[in-house]
């Protein structure tokens, strides 16, 4: 972000003064977007700035609401004298308008509010991108009470907390609270109604804590001409089919899916289903004999084919036809184990989940084997036994550096799903705010994913489509009501965009 601002300010478009009244002024208009009622009347606000250019939008914001008529009190942590330009500039502005209190008052000050004077609003500008290391002394000490005391604001009294760029505290790249534990906060972190940021969300509003503190997020667009230094790049949904009108059912793929024993068929059959609604022209299971009844009695449009052991795998994979092998939903640790070797020597398009996860956990030669178009969609838990020595990285470092690894696609899943690939870079597919589908944690939901990702050959598509199956659903789903409802997704998609398969 502050290579796009400093780009800005090169090119000559745009001065830092000018970028950052945009800022204040585009967070002002998002808190009268969200709370309409506010812009009605005059009310009370407490803006407590920090030390860099955060606290400098927030003396912006103190301004113009003033000049709306809002009575603003504003706190400073910090010296003046060390501000940077622009927050300076916007210091002696605000000066003209009040005073500033220093920070240190801010603790006693709260104690005086009473009922009748409590503020509609609190401005969190302490810290935005610049902080740099965990907050700790009278600093902690005096957010933790005003994050109590807006906390009682909010409960008894309907006030409002809105955090410029993203609650103080937390850091921009990973989403941890950055706190100083010997201070005596337990590092929960500070609550916010709504967090503004600027030009693009920031890491920290989809991973980490950030999602936990922010109820709402929004984007103000400052008018810089570059998506080069966005910190995130989230999936966009689009209309992508391997349908077309020449096309047969072998043009659009056939998935081999290896299923799992007579005692635990399900996953494979969620994951069959799911590769047929997001587009596989066939869908094989390929199962042990014994278990061919059971998956008989529940499959219509799946083919089954029995195999109990990696030669007749192998003998099947001459069938040049089979172009993606999907294998670990409920396939067991030790088939996957001895299976695994003949899978990758195949050199499919290869969707590995799950027991064959774990599998490549246990072996280093077969990761060895894994190659480009290998996908691995580990759970957290899963990448802990995978990569045990990028587990206390960041989430999305550590699927990036995992991917670099294997020199393949890792999907970590997640409500933050992390999409890594070598060479097409990483996408965020998060389902936080306006997009939350918390019930999609449910038994089965990554078996279906799996089954997307072969039949899409895409995978943050497919984790896009997952979401928004789930969400299109609502409360109640469970994974075998994911499949069929796919379609609905993939069409709306087509409506939107207009492109129908060609
Ligand atoms: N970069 C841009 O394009 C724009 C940035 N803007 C604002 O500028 C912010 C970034 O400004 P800055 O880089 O000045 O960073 P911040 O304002 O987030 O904070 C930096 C200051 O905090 C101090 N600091 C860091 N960690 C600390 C700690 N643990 N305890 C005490 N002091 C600590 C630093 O020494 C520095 O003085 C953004 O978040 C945004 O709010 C906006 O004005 C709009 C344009
Ligand atoms: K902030």
């Amino acid at each position: 972000m502050r290579a796009a601002e400093q780009h800005e300010i090169t090119a000559g478009r745009q001065s830092g003064a000018d970028l950052m009244e945009r800022a204040g002024r585009g967070v002002v208009d998002e808190i009268f977007k969200k709370w309409p009622k506010l812009a009605l009347s005059s009310g009370t606000a407490i803006v407590v700035c920090g030390p860099g250019n955060n606290g400098g939008d927030g003396l912006v914001i103190a301004r113009l609401l003033h000049d709306r008529g809002w009575d603003v009190t504003v706190f400073f942590y910090g010296d003046s004298g060390r501000l940077p330009p622009d927050a300076r500039l916007n210091y002696d502005r605000w000066l003209k308008y009040g005073n500033v209190r220093p920070f240190a008052e801010l603790k006693d000050f709260l104690t005086t509010i009473g009922d009748h004077n409590h503020p509609d609003l609190w401005i969190d500008a302490v810290f935005g991108t610049g902080l740099t290391r965990p907050i700790g002394g009278e600093l902690a000490v005096g957010l933790s009470a005003l994050s109590n005391w807006s906390s009682d604001l909010v409960s008894s009294h309907g006030g409002y907390v809105v955090a410029v760029e993203m609650p103080s505290g937390l850091n921009s790249d990973t989403g941890d609270m950055m706190i100083d534990r010997s201070s005596g906060d337990d590092g929960s972190g500070w609550y916010c109604d709504l967090a503004v940021t600027f030009h693009a969300p920031k890491r920290c509003h989809f991973v980490g804590q950030g999602p936990d503190l922010i109820d709402d997020l929004a984007v103000v667009d400052l008018g810089i001409r570059t998506n080069d230094f966005d910190a995130v790049r989230l999936v966009r949904p689009r209309a992508k089919t391997n349908m077309t009108t020449a096309g047969h059912k072998y043009t659009r793929g056939h998935v081999l899916v290896l299923g799992g024993p007579r005692h635990s068929t399900g996953a494979a059959r969620l994951a069959a289903r799911a590769a047929l609604r997001s587009g596989a022209g066939l869908v094989t299971i390929a199962a042990p004999r014994d278990a061919l009844d059971i998956y008989a009695c529940h499959e219509t449009e799946v083919m089954l084919r029995p195999m109990d052991s990696a030669q007749e795998l192998q003998d099947m994979l001459q069938d040049a036809r089979f172009d993606c092998l999907c294998l670990g939903p409920a396939l067991g640790v030790e088939t996957a184990v001895a299976l695994m070797p003949t899978v990758l020597d195949a050199d499919r398009y290869t969707v590995i989940d799950a027991d064959a996860i774990t599998a490549l956990s246990r072996s280093t030669d077969l990761i060895g084997q894994l190659h480009a178009k290998c996908v691995l969609t580990p759970h957290s838990g899963e990448f802990a036994r995978l990569c045990p020595d990028l587990v206390s990285e960041p989430k999305i470092d550590a699927a990036e550096a995992a991917a670099q690894r294997f020199g393949c696609t890792v999907l970590l899943k997640g409500r933050d799903t992390v999409i890594a690939d070598p060479h097409f870079g990483t996408q965020l597919c998060a389902s936080v705010y306006e997009d939350a589908a918390p019930w999609l944690g449910t038994a089965g939901a990554g078996d279906v994913l799996a089954g997307m990702i072969a039949g899409m050959r895409d995978p943050a598509q497919a984790a896009w489509v997952h979401a928004q199956a789930a969400r299109n659903f609502g409360v109640g789903l469970i994974a075998s009501d994911l499949p069929d409802t796919i379609p609905a997704v993939l069409q709306s998609l087509w409506a939107e965009t207009e492109t129908p398969p060609r």
